[in-house]
């Protein structure tokens, strides 16, 4: 197979068994059933809850938000997207951290542009999901809060 250089244009021949996506033959296998994988998985919650200030702020403020949405007894439907928003919100900070991780592991402490720009959009995607996350946290539970509280002050 022939891959292009964006930058210099010029073809580099790669050989076909290369690039096969089953192969892993330089992986470990090891969890070796289900149980054990969901250890390692709670194992990466706990160490990015232990060592990510931001994973730490958004688990507070998704848990008051969902405990705010019960308390406002929204709508089912309405209570499952604040849930799922805050979710996604955890998932990309998971992801971001993985991502780091990675690149700490593969150019260490030097500066290079690849890596910035892995990092950088690594935490623009989760900036992009935590500001949609608050948009629709505002949308939903400020009305009701406006009902409850309006009367209260005029
Ligand atoms: N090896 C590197 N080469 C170039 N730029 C880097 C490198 N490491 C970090 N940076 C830059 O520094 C920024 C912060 O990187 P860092 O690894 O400290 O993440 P962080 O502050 O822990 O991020 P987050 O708060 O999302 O966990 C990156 O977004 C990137 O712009």
């Amino acid at each position: 197979m022939t891959l292009y250089s964006e930058k210099s244009e010029t073809a580099v021949s790669v050989p076909e068994a290369n690039l096969s996506p089953v192969d892993r033959s330089l992986s470990w296998k090891v969890a070796t059933n289900l149980l054990v994988s969901f250890r390692y998985a709670w194992q990466g919650v706990a160490y990015a809850f232990r060592t990510q200030r931001n994973f730490r702020i958004h688990v507070v403020v998704g848990s008051f938000a969902v405990s705010l949405a019960i308390a406002l007894s929204l709508a089912p439907v309405e209570l499952a997207v604040i849930i799922l928003t805050c979710g996604i919100v955890l998932t990309m900070e998971l992801i971001n951290t993985a991502l780091e991780s990675v690149v700490d592991l593969t150019v260490e402490q030097t500066y290079h542009e690849l890596a910035k720009i892995a990092k950088d959009c690594a935490a623009a995607a989760v900036l992009i999901s935590a500001l949609i996350s608050v948009s629709v946290a505002a949308c939903l539970l400020l009305p009701p809060l406006w009902q409850i509280l309006q009367p209260q002050f005029f």
